[in-house]
């Protein structure tokens, strides 16, 4: 069945990845302090994430919020990821409280968990023949101040669930790259998610009915080192694509 999506940072990559799949299967609403610059599906609010009163009315008849809107980069600022990330996260769960939003995707990362990549097991946790994985029951373990920001994220999610019993899933986002993996980035390859996996993923997180999850978003790809089971189990996720089938 549709649903009414509001989407948050709906003018990035993930956005567009997203949309590219999904546009015409559900009611959406578009959020991002970037004005759009192509043809869009549903209305579009130019707002920045920390705008609680603008992000509230943002989420009036919606029944599902998938929150992209933050600051991407590994090296950001602390300051950045205070405002942007960790903020603007809080003040979505804020509304979609009293909204009573149903469920919230939220993108977490990689980075979250980066520093289990130690130089004892790299570059061979990137390999096919490494059985290293970790699945989404591992304590967080983020190797820059962007991935505690996306551990925050996950936090916050955690205690809205707890406090409200908002559905909540948590993906943890590997590296989207459009058409193929990335090139001669072993590591890369090893977390790739591509653009139609991604529109799938985000479209299950819509669809599938759960309570507090956190899974990995990657393709299924031959050298993974996150396992994809809770996102099958969860969330009903099919991917497509392996890294292993690009040269
Ligand atoms: N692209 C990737 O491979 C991965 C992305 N992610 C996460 O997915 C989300 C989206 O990432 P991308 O699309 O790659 O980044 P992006 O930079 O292409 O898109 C982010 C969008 O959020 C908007 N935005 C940023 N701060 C905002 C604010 N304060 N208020 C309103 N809008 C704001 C930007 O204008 C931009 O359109 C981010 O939260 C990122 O941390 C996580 C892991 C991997
Ligand atoms: O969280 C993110 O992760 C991806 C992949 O990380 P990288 O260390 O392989 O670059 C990154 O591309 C993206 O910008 C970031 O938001």
């Amino acid at each position: 069945m549709a649903q009414s999506v509001l989407l948050t940072g709906a003018a990035g990559r993930v956005g567009t990845a997203i949309l590219g799949g999904l546009a015409d299967e559900h009611e959406w609403r578009l959020l991002d302090r970037d004005p759009p610059t192509d043809d869009h599906p549903g209305e579009f609010v130019v707002a920045d994430i920390t705008d609680r009163e603008t992000v509230r009315e943002a989420m009036d008849g919606i029944d599902v919020v998938i929150h992209l809107a933050g600051d991407p980069r590994k090296t950001a600022p602390w300051k950045s990821v205070l405002t942007n990330n960790i903020d603007g996260t809080q003040t979505v769960y804020e509304a979609a409280i009293d909204a009573g939003v149903e469920k919230v995707a939220f993108a977490s990362s990689n980075h979250a968990v980066g520093a289990f990549e130690t130089e004892e097991r790299t570059p061979e946790m990137y390999r096919t023949d490494d059985d290293y994985l970790l699945d989404g029951t591992e304590l967080p373990r983020p190797g820059n101040l962007y991935g505690v920001s996306k551990v925050t994220g996950e936090a916050l999610g955690r205690y809205y669930h707890d406090e409200y019993g908002i559905s909540v899933v948590n993906v943890r986002i590997g590296n989207l790259t459009e058409g193929h993996p990335p090139i001669d980035y072993e590591r890369g390859q090893a977390m790739w998610l591509s653009y139609r996996d991604c529109a799938h993923l985000f479209d299950r997180c819509i669809r599938a009915d759960y309570d507090y999850e956190i899974v990995y978003g990657i393709s299924d790809n031959d050298r993974k080192y996150y396992s994809i089971e809770r996102a099958r189990e969860a969330l009903g996720y099919e991917p497509q694509d392996n890294s292993a089938h690009h040269d």
